[in-house]
């Protein structure tokens, strides 16, 4: 009998070793393999009528996909499915489609997913990536009308992204729509660096960022309930655009603010996108497509989802430690603007 409980034990031991090299030889990326297949699935993503969203779009079209493009702009959207035909790697069965949309309208989702569907010939798109988003940088305690920009930065980045997720998981994981063991869904958020380090200037759009990644993460969660209606949830953390977007918001940046992410690599739209999608096929949770975001990330994990344990893990230490000399320098600077430039009512005078 003691025998018995001997063997069993190293056998409880051996399977937990094996599990547990698994998880971390899978988390590390060993297995290899694209954890985001695309061709032939159909993809719906928001803020495809320009900037990152745009390349986006073209690329995914390039890797066989099928699209839905999400905007308000028509003409724009147009142009997106001219370009998206001309990408396409299977041109005779992909297919595209826009549907113009204000993402910051309430309930606006339910309808575009609706729409989508019956496009789709009665099946609810595989992919939705929620790019759309705006910034309108400014100081929280000089624009007289902060709270306004504010409230329609968080109605667009927060609730444009939130109230399609809602839309699209609600037919993911209905009990009908069952796939045990199936190829997953996946639903990707696209937030910012800004959501590990906030820096003055944006305090109207880095809180809508910090708020997609609180959500993605509990919905990560949510989506463990859901076994048999596989969903794997990503975000996607981009730093400096140089997009249609990032045009507009150098309109009404403060100079502080341009000043502190002058180091900051600027990234064309297509490579964003590439980047991004590359760590998609990884099967990364958090996906960021510069070193400085990955320094970033690692540096701002919680209670995150890891993509490699051991890397995350032993650079997050590191980073921890490294935070010390970045504050220091950048509380300085600031430190050293308002020496220079004096109360920032006055900062119209060349700050
Ligand atoms: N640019 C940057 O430096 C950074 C951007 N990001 C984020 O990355 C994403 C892409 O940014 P970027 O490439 O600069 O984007 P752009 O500003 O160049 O394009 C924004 C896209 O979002 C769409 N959009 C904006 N508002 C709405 C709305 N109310 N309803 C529907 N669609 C809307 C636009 O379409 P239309 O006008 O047709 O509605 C457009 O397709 C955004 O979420 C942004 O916050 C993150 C980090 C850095
Ligand atoms: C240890 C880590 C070192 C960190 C050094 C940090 C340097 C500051 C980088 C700030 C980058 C801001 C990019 C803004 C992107 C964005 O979301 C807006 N453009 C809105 O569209």
């Amino acid at each position: 009998m003691g025998g018995l409980l001997e063997v069993t034990k190293s056998k409880v031991a051996i399977a937990s070793a094996s599990v547990l090299g698994a998880a971390l030889l899978s988390t590390m990326g060993l297995f290899g393999g694209n954890q985001f297949p695309v061709e032939g699935k159909t993809i719906l993503i928001t803020g495809a009528s320009d900037g990152m969203g745009r390349a986006a779009a073209r690329q995914l079209a390039a890797k066989g996909a099928n699209v839905v493009a999400v905007g308000r702009n028509v003409g724009r959207l147009e142009e997106v499915v001219a370009e998206m035909k001309a990408a396409a790697k299977n041109p005779q069965q992909q297919r595209f489609h826009y549907i113009s949309a204000d993402v910051s309208v309430h309930n606006y989702a339910a309808d575009v997913v609706a729409d989508a569907i019956v496009w789709n010939n009665g099946r609810a798109p595989d992919t939705v990536w929620c790019v759309a988003g705006m910034a309108t940088p400014g100081l929280y305690t000089q624009d007289d009308d902060a709270l306004t920009t504010a409230r329609r930065q968080m109605d667009v980045n927060y609730w444009g992204a939130a109230e399609m997720a809602h839309a699209m998981l609600r037919e993911w994981t209905r009990p009908d729509a069952a796939s045990p063991g199936g190829q997953p869904k996946h639903l990707v958020f696209t937030a910012s660096v800004l959501a590990f380090y906030p820096i003055v200037g944006y305090a109207g759009y880095s809180p809508t960022k910090c708020a997609v990644r609180g959500l993605a993460d509990t919905l990560t969660q949510e989506m463990l309930l859901y076994p048999d209606h596989p969903v794997r949830v990503h975000v996607v953390y981009p730093g400096t655009i140089l997009s249609p977007g990032f045009e507009r918001e150098q309109t009404t940046k403060p100079a502080i603010t341009k000043h502190l992410e002058k180091d900051d690599k600027e990234q064309t739209p297509d490579e964003v996108a590439s980047k991004a999608i590359a760590g998609l096929e990884k099967g990364e949770h958090s996906v960021t497509v510069s070193f400085m975001g990955d320094l970033m990330r690692v540096a701002a994990l919680n209670g995150s989802p890891r993509n490699n344990w051991i890397m995350d893990t032993v650079m997050g230490c590191v980073v921890y430690c490294i935070w010390f000399f970045v504050l220091l320098v950048m509380h300085g600077d600031i430190v050293k603007h308002a020496k220079k430039f004096g109360h920032p009512s006055g900062y119209s005078k060349g700050a």
